[in-house]
Formats: structure tokens, sequence, C-alpha cells
């Protein structure tokens, strides 16, 4: 395989399922991918963040070969996109945002279309659709006409669908948008599943934040730049804000609360959030203010304040926004 093609340098650090120097994308005048460098270690889990029009599908673009670069160099599962788009095309799997399954044909005629296309043998064809229905519990619905599935089936199918070839990394684009919680957590079962037993690389765009937190590895974008890296933990660690939200016993120690905190944040009548700035800040407050407080409780930085406060934005706006909208209302379009 070809991920040892970076550790036949006898490099001691892991292989890189991907790695990207300097990637610049424009459309036209526009700069969708400015200069960005990020690698993703062979096996790992990889989440990719960032607001609409970051530059997160252009990235997927490049890196599946559907798109080429303006500059720098992009190699992905050992190979160049460029000069090798087909080996590239055959280490990788897709799951699309957007559904892509035959539902005319059946569970197995989906597959195994998908197994011919990536020039497999019939034997070999079979024991991945055997192992693929079993891997994402369709096995019951072989012969069923994907028409007939719920949204979480053919999600499913997809998935095995992406796996069918066995490739090295999969690259998922909000694989679990608009689907029951339920039928997520099943779906990371299975991804893990893969990961665990042969080192599959998942590289994942999310909004859902119990998503992000499951990752290895962390990359916040905007406007085609990296401007965040690193595990959940560190990313909390570094660049986390901690809160304390605090209750004053009375009116005259609210007031002389936010005159002590004038930043407070005042999220409910008679409540207040202050910023907590440092390891001497609940001691002070309480040798201050202790007496005069009703309640207190300490909020631990968390993933989603990281990335409102880099971005502006919060991370659930766009999976409770307008595709998902839609795609709800498609379905019960669907189901009438
Ligand atoms: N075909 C195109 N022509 C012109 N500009 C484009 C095209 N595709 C993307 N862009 C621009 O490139 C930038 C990056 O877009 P991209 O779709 O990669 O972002 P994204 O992070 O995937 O956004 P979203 O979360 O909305 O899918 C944006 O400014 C976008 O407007």
């Amino acid at each position: 395989m070809t991920l040892a093609a970076s550790s036949a340098k006898g490099s001691a650090a892991p292989a890189l399922a991907i790695d990207v120097r300097g990637l610049v994308v424009r459309y036209g005048a526009q700069v969708a991918l400015d200069g960005l460098s990020l690698s993703v270690a062979a096996g790992s889990s990889f989440a990719l963040l960032g607001p609409n029009g970051a530059g997160k599908s252009t990235l997927m673009s490049v890196l599946s070969t559907l798109r080429q670069a303006d500059a720098g160099e992009v190699r992905v599962a050992g190979h160049d996109v460029r000069r090798a788009a087909r080996a590239v095309r055959q280490s990788i799997g897709m799951v699309f945002q957007d559904p892509s399954l035959d539902d005319r044909l059946s569970a197995e005629e989906n597959l195994d279309f998908h197994g011919r296309v990536y020039g497999m043998s019939g034997r070999e064809r079979a024991e991945a659709i055997d192992r693929m229905l079993a891997l994402v519990e369709l096995e019951d619905w072989r012969e069923a006409v994907v028409r007939s599935f719920s949204g979480g089936m053919k999600r499913r199918l997809e998935i095995a669908r992406a796996l069918m070839h066995a490739p090295g990394i999969l690259f998922l684009d909000e694989p679990t948008v608009g689907l029951d919680a339920q039928t997520r957590n099943k779906i990371w079962a299975y991804l893990e599943a893969e990961r665990q037993s042969r080192g599959l690389t998942l590289f994942t765009t999310t909004h859902y934040i119990e998503e992000v937190a499951a990752a290895d590895q962390i990359c916040i974008v905007d406007r085609g730049r990296i401007i965040a890296e690193g595990s959940p933990e560190a990313l909390r660690r570094d660049l986390g804000q901690p809160w304390l939200h605090i209750t004053p016993a009375s009116e005259a120690d609210y007031a002389a609360l936010l005159a002590a905190f004038p930043d407070a944040r005042t999220p409910a009548a008679g409540n207040l959030s202050l910023a907590v700035t440092g390891e001497d800040f609940v001691p002070d407050l309480l040798a201050r203010f202790g007496n005069r407080l009703s309640a207190m409780r300490y909020e631990a930085p968390t993933l989603e304040g990281v990335f409102l406060s880099l971005t502006g934005r919060a991370l659930r706006d766009r999976a409770e926004g307008g595709r998902e909208a839609q795609r709800s209302a498609g379905r019960r379009a669907g189901r009438r």
C-alpha cells in the first residue's frame, strides 16, 4: 500500500494519509484556498470545520482529484494528485453531501455496480458485498430496491458502497446531516470499526459537535486559510474560554458585581456570566464576593466556544440551517 511511502524514507513520524503544502485554488479572481497546508496521519480521524464559504468543499474536491490546484503540492495516500490521479482515486472513497445511489436498483446491485467501476472481479465483488452489507447491518435488505429505504438506510448503504473497493482513506462531506442521533451513532460505529480493524483514515466535514469532539485532529478553516488546528483537547485548552455563571444574592449584590465586572454578560435576569481569565480568578472572586452569591456554576471551555470565538459563527448554524431544512422538507414530501 502506498501509505508506506512516507515511512519508507525511514522517518519515525507516522505515515501521512494526506499531505497538503501551500495549496492555492482560485475561481477567477476569488481565492478559495489561500496557501493552505495540512497533514493527516494514516489511520486517524480528521475533522475539517469552517463556516460557509470557508473552502471545505474546494479542499475536498482537490483531495479527491475532482479539481486541480492553481499552486501547491498535494499528496493523497502517498500519490501526487496531479501526476497520479488514478492511483489516488483507487485509494479513496467518497461519501458526498447529496445522495448518489441509484434508487431503482437494489442494495446489492448498487454495490455491485460500484465494484465493477473499480475493476473488481466477480469473486472480489461478492465477498465485498457480503462484508459491507454486514458492516452496515443491511444484510436483510440485500435485494430490496433502494427507493424503499429510509434516509438513514440510504446513508448506511452509501458508506458501504464507498468502502467496497477497500480504500485507505474515506472522505465524508457532512455524512450524518439531517439524520437522527441513533442513526448518527450507528454510522460512526461502522466507521470506527473499519478504522480499528484495518486502519482506515477518516476525513470528515461535519457541524455536529459530538462528531468533532470524537476526532483525533481538528482543523478549522476560514477564508481559505487554517485558523486553528489540533486535538479537541488541545483546542479547548489553548483557545477555549472558561466561564463562571453566578447568581448574586440580592439586587444590591448584583449591582456591586456588575460594577466590579463591567464586561460581564447578563444571560438572564439576576444572573451574570464572567469570563474566567486566569487561575486566580475564581479564588479572588470568592474572597471578595463569596458571601454575596447565592449560586455559582463553572463552565469548562467547549469546542463550540472555540469555533464561535474564532469564526464569529456557531458551529450548528449550518447543520440546522437552510440545506438541512430543505432536505427534511424533501424527505417529508417524498414520504407522502
Ligand atoms: N464554482 C465556483 N465559482 C466561483 N466561486 C466559487 C465556486 N465554488 C466556490 N466558490 C467560492 O470559493 C469559496 C470557497 O467555497 P467552498 O464551497 O469551498 O466553501 P465551503 O467551506 O465548502 O462552504 P459550504 O460550507 O457553504 O459548502 C467561497 O467564497 C465560494 O463562494
